[in-house]
């Protein structure tokens, strides 16, 4: 998928919204366990109850591997599903991997090319080397965590380092680095006053937001500093939607919050 379509599918739907895949069996509806594969069929059900809502959706993969082999074959069955059925929907593989050059090729084989997400996140802090061997593979993104939204956030990434803010390092070098045209970047909601500056560096390239919903951070406050010409954002809400309901009836509550997201995205976009 390129930026271009992306952003005709944002304007199409009039959404920017990335609903985060983020299966807990403790907390999906009781009568999902008797079927043979709880994890497929909840997001099955939020797909298909959100799909038309959504531009992207974002499968931390930490919900996957958490239950050993039978999440791993439920996450290949969900992008799989994703990919047959919504082809124009955006997927993120949120993997947070990185690591030195050939082991950082495997990652990217395993995500980008076998289960054929459209982006992988990745920690940026070993480097160039570590990173381009994603950057490497045509027509897929790179999503570098530049800003997290967590607290942690604090303890290094606004840290000053030789007169500028480590974040910003990150975002500036990560600029210089073979095919940069394939990133994009993970800026958490919760630091909306931070988006300005951000913007001053890459004006143009795709940010990754989350942190609104549970953790608390403003739609219209990321908008505010944060959206460039062609949108460039996509929010991301994982808790707040598809754990609206414990019941039966959780594709419709997610369907509910989604849209509530959605008809503020479209009104920020009119
Ligand atoms: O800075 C970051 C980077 C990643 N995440 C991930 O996004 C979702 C957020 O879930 P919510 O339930 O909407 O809070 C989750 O998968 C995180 O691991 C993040 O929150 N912040």
């Amino acid at each position: 998928m390129t930026t271009q379509q992306l952003t005709q599918q944002i304007f199409a739907k009039k959404s920017f919204l990335c609903i985060g895949l983020d299966v807990d069996l403790n907390k999906i509806p009781n009568h999902l366990l008797a079927t043979e594969d709880p994890i497929f069929e909840f997001n099955k059900a939020i797909i298909d109850a959100t799909h038309d809502l959504t531009v992207a959706y974002k499968p931390n993969t930490a919900f996957y591997e958490a239950y050993g082999l039978k999440g791993w074959m439920a996450l290949e069955k969900t992008i799989n599903y994703l990919n047959q059925k919504h082809p124009e929907i955006f997927t993120i593989a949120d993997a947070k991997r990185g690591d030195i050059g050939n082991t950082s090729a495997m990652y990217a084989k395993a995500f980008l090319e076998d289960l054929a997400f459209d982006s992988v996140t990745v920690a940026p802090y070993m480097g160039k080397d570590s990173v381009e061997p994603f950057l490497a593979v045509k027509n897929k993104f790179t999503i570098l965590l530049a800003l997290t939204s967590n607290e942690g956030a604090f303890d290094f990434q606004t840290k000053d380092s030789n007169g500028k803010e480590l974040y910003k390092q990150v975002i500036e070098t990560s600029k210089t680095w073979e095919n940069a045209e394939n990133l994009m970047y993970v800026v958490g909601a919760t630091k909306a006053e931070y988006f300005t500056e951000i913007r001053k560096i890459v004006p143009e390239n795709f940010l990754l937001v989350p942190g609104v919903g549970a953790q608390g951070g403003s739609l219209s406050e990321v908008c505010k500093n944060g959206m460039s010409e062609n949108v460039g954002l996509l929010i991301n809400s994982s808790r707040g939607i598809i754990y609206a309901s414990s019941d039966e009836n959780f594709p419709e509550k997610a369907r509910e919050e989604a849209l509530k997201i959605q008809q503020e995205m479209a009104e920020i976009l009119s």
